[in-house]
C-alpha cells in the first residue's frame, strides 16, 4: 500500500546558502505527489534529503514511523530498501544490456536464483513496455526508453516509495504523455507512494493527488491538486499558468509594485477544463488505462472526475 513519508521543519544549507526552510508536509501512502518550483530552488536536493543522501540542518523526515535523518548508515540502508529511484537520465550503466541493468539491484541486493531474477526483470520490463529490448547497450536506444529502463530498475526491489527526478526531461510531448499514463497505470498496479519532481505543467496538472511548490526559499503550498490548480496565491497561479507575469522572475523575485501592475494588467487567463469557482481551471485527472485494475481509491478517483467533468457539460 505504500508508506506515509512525514517531513517536518525540514531545513537544508550549503554553508551560508539556505536552499529551502521549516519546509513540513505528509507525503500520502498510496497517492501520487508532485514537488514543483523554479529552477535552482531545490528540488532535487529535497529528494536526495528524503533518502537520506543529505543531511539536513534541522526538521525531521519519518518514514513508517522513523525519522531518517537521525539514523545511522547501516540502519539508513535498511530504509533505502523501501526506495526506487527514477534519476533524470535513468543513469544506467553503459556497458550493460538492459537486462543486467534492470537485473543489477537483484543481484547486488538479493540471494535470489537467476531463474527468480529472470522472471521478475521480464516482468518489470514487460510493465514499461521494453519486452525485447533485453540485449540493448543503453547508448543504442532513444531517452524516452532509457528512462523506462531505469523505471525498471527502480521496480525490481517492489519499492514502497519511487521517486521520480523530472522524468519527463528531454523527452518530446507524445513520449511524456506516454510517461504520465504508465506512471498513473504502475501507481494503480503496485500502489506505492510516488514523488515527482517535474516543470511540466501539464504533468502536474494532469497526474498526481497533490502537488507542492518550493520558490523563495520556502514551500509555498502544499495539498491536493484541486486546491493548488484553483488556488489565488499568485506565486501558484503564475507558475501553473506558466507565464511571465507575476512573482517569479528570470534569474530572481521582482519587486513587488512590478507584481501588482503585471498582475493588474493580466486580468483572468482562461484555458480549457472544469470552471472552479476561483475562476481557474481544472483540468481532467488522468485515470489508469483500460486492462489495468482498478483499485478502490481509482474507483473513487474516477467517479468523482466523472461527476466534476459531467457538471461543466450540464452548465455549458
Ligand atoms: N552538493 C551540493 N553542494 C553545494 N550546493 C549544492 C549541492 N547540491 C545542490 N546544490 C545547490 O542547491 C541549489 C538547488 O539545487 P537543485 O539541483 O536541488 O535545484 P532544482 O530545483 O532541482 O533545479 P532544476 O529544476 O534546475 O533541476 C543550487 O543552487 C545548487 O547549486
Amino acid at each position: 500500500m505504500g508508506v506515509e513519508i512525514c517531513v517536518e521543519g525540514l531545513t537544508k544549507s550549503f554553508g551560508h546558502q539556505v536552499i529551502w526552510q521549516d519546509v513540513s508536509l505528509t507525503l500520502p501512502a498510496g497517492e501520487v505527489s508532485v514537488m514543483l518550483g523554479p529552477s535552482g530552488t531545490g528540488k532535487s536536493v529535497f529528494l536526495k534529503t528524503l533518502v537520506g543522501l543529505l543531511k539536513p540542518e534541522r526538521g525531521s523526515v519519518k518514514i513508517a514511523g522513523r525519522d531518517i535523518t537521525r539514523l545511522r548508515e547501516h540502519d539508513l540502508h535498511e530504509v533505502r530498501k523501501l526506495f526506487g529511484v527514477l534519476f533524470q537520465d535513468g543513469a544506467l550503466f553503459g556497458s550493460m544490456n538492459l537486462y543486467d541493468n534492470i537485473a543489477f539491484p537483484l543481484r547486488e541486493h538479493t540471494r535470489k536464483s537467476e531463474s527468480e531474477i529472470r522472471r521478475i526483470v521480464l516482468e518489470k520490463m514487460d510493465m514499461v513496455g521494453l519486452i525485447g529490448a533485453e540485449e540493448k547497450l543503453p547508448g543504442e536506444i532513444s531517452g524516452g526508453m532509457r528512462k523506462r529502463a531505469g523505471l525498471a530498475r527502480a521496480l525490481v526491489l517492489d519499492p514502497e516509495i519511487i521517486l521520480f527526478d523530472e522524468p519527463d526531461s528531454g523527452l518530446d510531448p507524445v513520449r511524456v504523455a506516454y510517461l504520465n499514463q504508465l506512471i498513473v497505470d504502475l501507481n494503480a498496479q503496485i500502489d506505492a507512494t510516488f514523488l515527482i519532481v517535474t516543470h511540466d505543467i501539464a504533468s502536474a496538472r494532469q497526474v498526481p493527488d497533490n502537488i507542492g511548490l518550493l520558490f523563495r526559499r520556502e514551500l509555498v503550498m502544499f495539498g491536493p491538486r484541486e486546491e493548488l490548480l484553483t488556488s489565488e496565491e499568485p506565486v501558484v497561479r503564475q507558475f501553473l499558468n506558466g507565464r511571465m507575469q507575476g512573482p517569479i522572475g528570470m534569474a530572481e523575485e521582482k519587486d513587488a509594485a512590478q507584481v501588482e501592475q503585471e498582475l493588474a494588467a493580466l486580468g483572468d487567463g482562461g484555458g480549457k477544463g472544469t470552471r472552479s469557482p476561483g475562476s481557474q481551471t481544472l483540468t481532467p485527472r488522468l485515470l489508469p488505462g483500460p486492462g489495468i485494475h482498478r483499485p478502490p481509491r481509482w474507483e473513487a478517483i474516477a467517479r468523482r472526475e466523472a461527476a466534476l467533468h459531467q457538471e461543466t457539460v450540464v452548465d455549458a
